[in-house]
C-alpha cells in the first residue's frame, strides 16, 4: 500500500458530504480531503476552511482537477450524480458515489455504458447496509445455508421526518432503494416484479406526500420481500430486516442500546437519523473504499448494482402510480466487467 494518504475531492458538502469529510479527516486512516465542491459556495468554504490545504470550489470538475486529488467521493443530490460520475471517469479517478447511483435508470445506464467503455471498474456505490455489522452477520447466516431457503424478507424502513423536498416517488427511489440493494445482496437473487399498497396517508405526512406505503417484491428464486416505508413516523429512525427461511428466522435492527429503568417505566433510546444508526457502517464503508483504492482495487456495490437498483425502483414508481403489479425489465444482461 502506498504511504501517502489518498487525496480526495468531495463533491456535495450538505448533510452527508460534510459527515463524510469529518469521517475522512478524523475517523478513518489513509485519506486526506484535498478539495471540496458545492454549488453553494459558502457551504463548500465552511467545510474546507478548517482543513489544511483543502480548496473550495463550486464546480465539481474544478475540485477533481485540484492538486493532490487521487479519487472522488460524490455526495451531491441524486440528480447531480451522473455528470459528476462521468467527469470522474474522464479523469480516470476512482469514485465512491452515495446512493442512488442515479435516481433514474436512463442516467444509470449512461454511467454503466461509460464505465464499460473504459473497460475497468472505477465506482463503488454507497449502499452502506452491506457494511453494517448486523447485516453482514445476516448475510453470512443466509449464505451458510443452515436456516434453509429464504421465503420472506420482512423489512421496515422508518424515518422520523422527511425533508421539505421529499416527493412520493422518492419514497421508492431514495429510501426503498436501500432495501432493493440489500435484498439483492442478502438473497443473491434479482427482484423480478413489484406491487405497492398505499394506505390513507398519515395525517402527519406533509400535504401531498403518499406516506407510508407497503412495497412488495417478487424474486427470481421464489421469495417475497415486503418493505414498510414510512418517512414521517415521528418517533425515530428505524431500519429492520427479518429473513424467514425454511428452518428458522433471523433479524437485524432490534436496537441493542442500554435499557433504562426509571420512574416506574423501562425503555431504551431510538436513533433519530441515519448518521447515528449507520455511523459504524459508513466508517467501515469509507475505510474499505480508501483501502481498496490505495491498493489499486475496486470493491463493494458496483455500477451494475446501482443500475439494477434504479431499474427496480423505476418499476416500483410505476407500480406506485398504477396500483398494478409491474415486472422489472433491465435493458441489458449483466456485462462481463461486473461478473
Ligand atoms: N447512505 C445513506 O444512508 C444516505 C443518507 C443520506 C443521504 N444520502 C445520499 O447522499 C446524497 C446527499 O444527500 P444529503 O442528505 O447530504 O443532501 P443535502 O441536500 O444535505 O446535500 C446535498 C448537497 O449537494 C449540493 N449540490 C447539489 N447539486 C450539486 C452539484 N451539481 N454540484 C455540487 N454540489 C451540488 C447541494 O448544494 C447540497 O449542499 C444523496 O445522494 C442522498 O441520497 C445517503
Ligand atoms: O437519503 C436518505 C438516506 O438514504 C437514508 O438512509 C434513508 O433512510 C432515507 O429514507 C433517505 O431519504
Amino acid at each position: 500500500m502506498p504511504s501517502a494518504p489518498l487525496g480526495i475531492a468531495v463533491v456535495g458538502t450538505g448533510k452527508m458530504g460534510a459527515d463524510h469529510v469529518r469521517r475522512l479527516t478524523s475517523v478513518i486512516g489513509g485519506a486526506r480531503v484535498a478539495a471540496v465542491a458545492d454549488v453553494d459556495a459558502e457551504r463548500a468554504k465552511d467545510v474546507a476552511g478548517p482543513i489544511d490545504g483543502c480548496t473550495a470550489h463550486t464546480d465539481p470538475a474544478a475540485a477533481m482537477a485540484a492538486p493532490g486529488v487521487d479519487a472522488v467521493l460524490i455526495a451531491s443530490s441524486g440528480p447531480a450524480h451522473e455528470s459528476a460520475l462521468l467527469e470522474a471517469f474522464r479523469r480516470g479517478l476512482p469514485v465512491l458515489c452515495e446512493k442512488p447511483l442515479t435516481p433514474d435508470p436512463g442516467g444509470a445506464l449512461r454511467v454503466l455504458e461509460a464505465e464499460t467503455r473504459l473497460g475497468r471498474r472505477l465506482t463503488q456505490v454507497g449502499f452502506m447496509r452491506r457494511y453494517d455489522a448486523e447485516y453482514v452477520r445476516l448475510k453470512a447466516l443466509l449464505d451458510e445455508g443452515g436456516l434453509g431457503r429464504p421465503l420472506f424478507l420482512h423489512c421496515r424502513h422508518r424515518n422520523a421526518s422527511s425533508p421539505s423536498f421529499f416527493t412520493t416517488e422518492m419514497l421508492i427511489r431514495d429510501s426503498v432503494v436501500h432495501e432493493v440493494d440489500a435484498a439483492r445482496w442478502l438473497l443473491g437473487q434479482e427482484l423480478t416484479a413489484v406491487q405497492v399498497l398505499r394506505p390513507r396517508p398519515s395525517s402527519y405526512a406533509p400535504e401531498g406526500l403518499g406516506d407510508p406505503q407497503l412495497v412488495l417484491f417478487e424474486t427470481a428464486g421464489g421469495a417475497v420481500v415486503d418493505v414498510e416505508i414510512f418517512v414521517n413516523c415521528g418517533f425515530g429512525y428505524e431500519v429492520r430486516c427479518e429473513a424467514v427461511c425454511e428452518r428458522g428466522a433471523a433479524s437485524t435492527g432490534a436496537g441493542t442500546g442500554p435499557v433504562v429503568r426509571s420512574g416506574g417505566r423501562w425503555g431504551g433510546e431510538l436513533p433519530q437519523d441515519f448518521t447515528a444508526r449507520f455511523a459504524d457502517a459508513y466508517d467501515r464503508e469509507v475505510q474499505a473504499w480508501v483501502d481498496a483504492t490505495r491498493r489499486g482495487d475496486v470493491e463493494g456495490p458496483s455500477t451494475w448494482d446501482g443500475y439494477m437498483a434504479a431499474v427496480v425502483c423505476e418499476a416500483g414508481v410505476r407500480a406506485q402510480r398504477s396500483g398494478e403489479r409491474v415486472p422489472v425489465e433491465p435493458a441489458l444482461e449483466r456485462p462481463g466487467l461486473y461478473a
